[in-house]
């Protein structure tokens, strides 16, 4: 099922084009929507929501053209922005009650909403506290709370882990697969890292000066961008040269061979040469792909 598309989507700025010429489709379940800083995520967002008009093609969101039907599409579509826009004089609860009450929802059930919601993204007693003494990953927290507290189908979530150390991110993108999986709202998850989109989406669109890059499914994303990393204590030019003879991608980079992972057999193949030459295995790791990696592969 299609949840949002765009096509021959140009929004042009004085001095940039912010997207140029982008057809995509989204469907159901989470994705991911990566690119460089300045590629045009936020734009895309703030015209799927009816908030910025675009210079020409077309936008939908759940069947409503964005040009159109903004103040609908915002009812059942949540958002995440990207950057700090929290009081910092309210409380977490105070702030997402009214949250949920601008968006329609009586005042007792607003506030029963904002409580469930607010425990859901793992903010507890601190949820009483003014915001302006959260820390960045309680804050993200909040902002996210008042992107789901409406109930909505869809949500847009604009680098929700800018600014979070690893735990926070870790913590951040099993949320935001939880939001996907347990609540059943699709996502459209934005970042500048593939590998950490990697790990949550089911799905990814990579972006590029406004212009789509490559749209798959996360499965053919992963094999096209997968890799092993392989050390040994001596021997690495016959290693490499006995997987090359069977027909595998390697590349040696110092006291590194990197062997593409074209198929499942390629991790049997190095396992099996290592033991054949009868060497010292010092590392054998995957390598995740990156996103420079994936700006040298052609659009799918
Ligand atoms: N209101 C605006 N006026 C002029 N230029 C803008 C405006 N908004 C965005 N731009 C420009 O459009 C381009 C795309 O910006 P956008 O914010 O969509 O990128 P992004 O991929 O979300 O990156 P980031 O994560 O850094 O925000 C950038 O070159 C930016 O400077």
């Amino acid at each position: 099922m299609t949840i949002l598309a765009t096509e021959g989507l140009t929004k042009r700025f004085p001095r940039v084009t912010a997207l140029d010429q982008l057809s995509i489709t989204v469907g159901t379940g989470v994705t991911g929507l990566v690119g460089a800083n300045g590629a045009g995520k936020s734009t895309l967002i703030k015209i799927l929501l009816g908030l910025l008009p675009a210079t020409s093609g077309r936008a939908e969101v759940l069947g409503m053209d964005a040009a159109t039907r903004g103040p609908e599409i915002r009812r059942v579509v949540g958002y995440m922005p990207e950057h700090e826009c929290l009081p910092p004089d309210l409380s977490a609860t105070e702030f997402v009650v009214h949250m949920a009450q601008m968006s329609g929802l009586p005042r007792t059930a607003a506030r029963e909403r904002a409580a469930d919601i607010l425990r859901h993204v793992g903010l507890h007693e601190e949820r009483y506290r003014p915001i302006g003494g959260y820390s960045t990953g309680m804050r993200q927290r909040v902002k996210l709370a008042q992107a789901l507290v409406h109930d909505p189908r869809l949500v847009f979530l604009d680098e929700p882990t800018n600014g979070l150390d690893p735990q926070g991110r870790d913590d951040m993108l099993a949320l935001i697969r939880r939001v996907g999986a347990e609540f059943g709202i699709s996502v459209l998850v934005t970042s500048h890292l593939l590998g950490e989109l990697e790990r949550v989406c089911d799905h990814v669109i990579v972006i590029d000066g406004g212009a789509l890059l490559r749209s798959s499914a996360i499965g053919e994303f992963t094999q096209a961008t997968q890799a092993i990393a392989v050390e040994v204590e001596e021997g690495l030019e016959p290693l490499a040269a006995r997987l090359a003879e069977l027909g595998e991608a390697v590349a040696v980079q110092g006291r590194i061979l990197t062997v593409q992972v074209r198929s499942e057999g390629t991790f049997d193949a190095v396992r099996d040469a290592v033991c054949d030459l009868d060497l010292h295995l010092v590392r054998l790791e995957q390598r995740r792909g990156r996103i420079e990696d994936v700006f040298k592969e052609p659009a799918a």
